[in-house]
Formats: C-alpha cells, structure tokens, sequence
C-alpha cells in the first residue's frame, strides 16, 4: 500500500506538517484574486498551533489548503506530512478535522457519538472492542463529558447538550480515531469566554499528553487562551505577519517598534494586523504598516530568525530570548522534534513523542463497516418518533379507513370499481407517503455524511448499503399490517397463494418506491427543491398507471413512460392478481355488466404482462433508482478537493 505520494519515505524526525510558498487564487470579478501569498512554515507533534488575524485574513482558507480540503481556485506551493508528499486517501484518514458548524446526529447521545466514530475509523485488526471502549471513555473522562454521557447531542428540534459540551464532542469524536493531525475550525465560536477557554485548555492538554499536533483558527481568543498556545501564526490580508512562539510574539512585535498597547496581547496582534476602513488616510496608513510588519517578518526569516541584538531586545524591554526561531528551516521557533520544556504539561511520557503515526490506520472490513453503520441508522431512526410514531399511525389509520371505504366486496358490478380503488389506492399508499419521510431523513444527514466522507471514515458503499438495508424493516412492518387489514377487511379473493403475491407485489412497490426516494435525494441535493420535484414526479408518473389513462391508449409518444413507471407494474400486478378468476353478477337492467374479472383486466389494458414479470421489473426499476442514487453520490456529490 502507498501511504506517500511519489515514493517518498516519511520519518518520525520531520515535522509534521510542512508548507512552503503556498499561494492561493480564486476568480474575482476583475480577474484573478490572490487569498494567500507566498505562506511558508511548519507544526510539530505535541504542538498546539493558533492561527488568528482579522475577519478575512485568510486564516480558514490556511487551515483548509493545509486539511487537504480546499475547494476551487488555483494553488501553488509545497505541502509534506512528516517530510514526504502526501498521498489524499491516506492523509485524509490520519487527519481529524473539527469543522465549525458541529454536524452530528441530534439524537445519538453523546457516548454513541463517540462509539460510532472510534468503531468506524479505529481498525479491528488493531483495537480490540474493550480498546476501542476505553477510548472512548477516556475522551469522555478528559473532555469532561461523563456527566451528559446519556444526553442527546439535540439540534433545532429538540434541546441537548449545551454548546460547549457540543464542541467538545466533536473533538472528542475526532480525538478517539487517534489522528496525527487535529485540525480545528473557529472551536471558540458561538461559545461564551468560559466555554471556549475551556475547550482550548483541554485541546492544549490533548495536544501535549498525545504529543498530537493540533492547529486552529481562533477569532479574538482572551489573553488566558493566548497563554495556552505553543505557536502562534498570524496572517493579514493573506500574508505570513508572524510565525513562532507564541510567547514571543509580543517581544518580536516590540522589537519591530510596536510595543504592546492592549492587555490581551490578541487583540494587539490583530490591530497590528487589520486594516483601518475608517478613512483614507487611516486606510493608507494601516496598509503601509501591514505591509512592513509583512516585510520585516520575510526579512527576519532570511536572518534564520535573529530577533535582535541582545541589548537591543533589552532596550526594548524584552524577557525574551534574542534567538526566537533558532531552526533557521522551517522558521517556527521549534526544533524538528516537539520540545517539551516549554511549559507543556508534566504528564507527557517521553515515549508519547514517538506516538506519531507513520501510517494510515487500515479499513475496517466493509461487512463490519455495514453492521456498525445499520446499528447507528436503526437506532437513530428507532428515536425518531414523528418517523416511526407517524408511519405507523398512518397505516393503522389508512388501513381502517379503506378497508371500511371497501368493506367485505361481493362479487356484483359495484364491487368491481371498488376493488380497482381499493387496489389503486394500495399502491398510492406504497408511494407518496413512503417516499418523502425516507427523503427527509436521507437528505438531512447529509451534512454528517459530507463530514465522514471528508475524513474517509468508511466506504461509500458500506454508508449506502447500510442506510437502504435500515429503512427496510422500519418501513416493511407497519405496511404489511396495512396490506394484511385492507385484504382481509376489504375481502379480496381467500386464497393464500393470491394473499402471498398481492405481499410480493407490494413489497416490490416498496422497494422501488425507497430506491426513488433515494435517488430524489442525491439528483437534487436542496430539500426545498427535492421537495416540491419528487411529488410533481410521482403524480406525472401516477397518470401511467393504468388506472387514470387506460394503458393502451396512452398518447403514442408517451407511452413509453408507463415501462418506467413503478406505479403501473404494482397495479398490473395487483388488478391481475385479485381480479383474475373471479365472476361478476349482473343485476337486471344494468348495462355495460363485466362478466369476469378477466374481462375488467382486459379493458383497462392491463393485462400485458404476466404477473412475474411485473413483480421483476419493479424490482429491476428500483434497483435502477438505487444505482442511480449510488452513482449520484460515489461520483457527482464528491467533493472536488484542490490537491499539493
Ligand atoms: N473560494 C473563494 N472565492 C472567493 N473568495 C474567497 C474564496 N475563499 C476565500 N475567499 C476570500 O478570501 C478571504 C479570506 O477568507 P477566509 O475565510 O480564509 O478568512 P478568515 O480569516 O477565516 O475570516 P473569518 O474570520 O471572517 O472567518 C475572504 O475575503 C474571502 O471572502
């Protein structure tokens, strides 16, 4: 297996990450848009890494060309994971990104969110299951999440944990697949000071207890979260202002004639770094002074990161060491290897230093990627109570309802219209209500899904599999009481083989109608959109049945449709079926009688094609649909990421 690109051997020594030259160009309205320029620089094991600057600095578009995970554009520049070039399904697996908007399933709780993610990404060949679970407790315990173990994680519908407790699950979700790399986006948005130097302290305490190299975006953090960071990296408009310690950075900042004007050095650091809007004249000014600050950094690097004289850093005040960037390489302050004596916690063990993985974690099997998956979607759709609570109001409901619409048939002329509208209305009953809460769920994981893709932590098929296979026994069980109640209550014809096919012949509507349901949610990917297409579709679809047209005489050049219409399959099947074999009595003086049920099939044309045949194609359309939704999803919904 090739874990590096270009045949090239990793090694423990090199840091981590290492970036050189990178420029990043997107299109803009009057040509071409540089976001980042010439960024150079590198992040060791056991490092907790910041990146801050004002809005728009470009300090998210750093952390996703560094991730792997940029999306449009054109970059430039050199990236390598532990000196070697990267490979992207193998980086991608040894990475753990924590995005900003925290997409997790609202109804797991926090412990399955954790298990779910150590048992899909830790592999069996080398974590045990009791590994595996001790992991998790262990993140919970050093995440401080023991005490909501139980709570959902809640969304928009219902309350869960708060947001903190958010944020560290999804660090904790991340951390319990024991990456190499933590990469996280902004984790102090939307979370009050408290919470959000909370999440830096015990990100910090992972970092240093792992030796795990973590980066992050920070906005404005308070001046007890920049004591936290080991190196601070600080951009304005896309240029490298400051890389090194982060302790002394206010040194260096003094150094260059700016001494520190505010108490939380942050806040200094991004004045420095913003450009003032407020005037023309500040704005000039603003920008001459960005643009020193951006120079005196290259030139500062060029000296292999001399500082100043040492009388001139006393001069200015300074407690800092003179050389602040003794490893002239990668200009960052640190020796290749992570330095554990500057302030890291005492309990790292010198051993943790070798921690650092040399080699993607392999797959776990795809059968037991499958069985993970099922379990998570089956309990998640088993909590799903409008779901669930309303699938099966609604065929109880529907159930009584039409079987007293249609109560117990004889055999006159009368009966004959209401045993095609018992039977039509089985097969609405297998479509529309089938296919849009199946929509709704498939299309509102999408978010995790974008998420778990991102990071490789399973395959495509296993997640595709896995979904469809969950829906089966939730959707299958309250629709063969409906059929069981409307064809014992309505009386269609006792007889066990015609009771097993009118079965068959439903189930395959509702596999076809589940595989529609999947295909509507990966060809239109906006929910509004799907919503308002899927029902259009189904009711274009349901005038091919044969029950509203007749099927022979359907306008030549649309006939075609009804070979692709699942609803005319089912109800072929289910009119030839119930109708066949039975003998209609005619009252006297009624007109136009059916003698046979036969001879009703016949009229309304759908005596085509046998029933096996109907049942096959069915099956064969929603196999379709689903390939479609698989095709969909493997090739066109993949994120195009830019590559170096
Ligand atoms: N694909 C893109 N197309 C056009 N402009 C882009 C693109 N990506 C980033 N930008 C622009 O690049 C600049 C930097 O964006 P980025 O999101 O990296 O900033 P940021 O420092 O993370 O800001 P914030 O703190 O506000 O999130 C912004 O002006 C943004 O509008």
């Amino acid at each position: 297996m090739v874990y590096f690109d270009g045949g090239e051997k990793p090694s423990a020594d090199a840091p981590i990450l290492s970036w050189s030259n990178l420029n990043y160009d997107v299109k803009a309205k009057d040509g071409v848009r540089r976001i980042l320029h010439g960024i150079s620089g590198s992040v060791h094991a056991g490092e907790l890494v910041a990146i801050m600057g004002s809005s728009g600095a470009g300090k998210t578009t750093l952390l996703n060309v560094l991730s792997g995970r940029v999306q449009g554009g054109r970059l430039h520049g050199d990236i390598r994971f532990m000196g070697a070039r990267r490979d992207p399904h193998s980086f991608k697996r040894m990475l753990a990104f924590v995005e900003q908007d925290d997409m997790m399933y609202p109804s797991l709780t926090v412990e399955e969110t954790l298990r779910a993610s150590a048992q899909l990404r830790l592999p069996d060949a080398k974590y045990s299951r009791a590994e595996k679970e001790a992991r998790v407790e262990e993140a919970m315990r050093q995440l401080r999440l023991s005490h909501v173990r139980d709570t959902a994680i809640g969304g928009h519908a219902a309350r869960g944990v708060s947001g903190g407790e958010r944020k560290r699950v999804s660090i904790g979700a991340a951390l319990v697949t024991d990456p190499a790399l933590l990469v996280l986006d902004e984790p102090s948005s939307g979370l009050d000071s408290s919470s959000a130097e909370m999440v830096v302290a015990l990100t910090r305490q992972m970092a240093h207890r792992r030796n795990l190299c973590t980066l992050m975006t920070i906005h404005q953090p308070s001046a007890e979260m920049v004591a936290l960071f080991d190196k601070l990296i600080l951009l304005a408009q896309g240029k490298l202002v400051y890389m090194g310690p982060a302790a002394q950075a206010v040194p260096y900042f003094e150094s260059l004639g700016y001494p520190s004007t505010n108490s939380n050095p942050a806040n200094f650091f991004i004045d420095l770094a913003t450009i003032d809007f407020t005037s023309s004249e500040a704005t000039r000014k603003s920008e001459a002074r960005v643009q020193a600050l951006v120079d005196s950094f290259a030139d500062f690097r060029e000296r292999g990161g001399r500082l100043l004289p040492p009388q001139a850093a006393d001069a200015a005040g300074s407690t800092a060491s003179a050389s602040i960037v003794p490893d002239a390489n990668d200009g960052d302050g640190r020796s290749s290897k992570a330095s554990h004596a500057d302030g890291i916690d005492a309990d790292i063990t010198p051993e943790a230093a070798d921690l650092a993985l040399l080699e993607p974690p392999p797959l776990n099997s795809w059968y037991r990627e499958v069985l993970v998956l099922m379990k998570r979607d089956w309990t998640m759709s088993l909590r799903n109570r409008p779901f669930v609570f309303g699938l099966l109001a609604q065929c109880l409901v529907m159930m009584l309802f039409v079987s007293f619409v249609f109560f117990q048939l004889k055999r006159n002329q009368q009966s004959v219209q209401n045993r095609i509208g018992t039977l039509f209305t089985l097969v609405l009953l297998g479509t529309f209500p089938v296919v849009m809460p199946v929509m709704t769920i498939v299309m509102s994981g999408r978010g995790v899904l974008l998420r778990e893709r991102a990071a490789g932590t399973y395959r495509m098929t296993a997640y595709f599999a896995a979904r469809v296979l969950s829906f089966f026994p939730i959707i299958l069980g309250p629709y063969t009481v409906l059929l069981i109640g409307v064809y014992f209550i309505s009386h269609l014809q006792y007889d066990a083989g015609k009771f097993f096919i009118a079965l068959g012949t439903f189930y395959s509507l509702l596999f076809s109608s589940i595989g529609f349901a999947f295909a509507m949610s990966f060809i239109v990917p906006r929910m509004e959109v799907a919503f308002t297409i899927a029902p259009v579709s189904l009711a274009t679809l349901m005038l091919f049945a044969g029950n509203l047209s007749n099927s022979r005489a359907i306008t030549p050049v649309l006939r075609w449709i009804k070979y692709v219409c699942i609803f005319f399959y089912a109800y072929s099947s289910f009119m030839q079926n119930e109708l066949n074999g039975l003998e209609f009595s005619c009252a006297p003086g009624e007109t136009g009688c059916y003698a046979t049920g036969e001879d009703v099939v016949k009229a309304y044309g759908l005596d085509q094609l046998p029933i096996y045949v109907c049942v096959i194609v069915n099956l064969a359309l929603g196999a379709g649909f689903y390939a479609i939704g698989y095709a969909l999803l493997r090739w066109v919904a993949k994120p195009r990421f830019l590559w170096l």
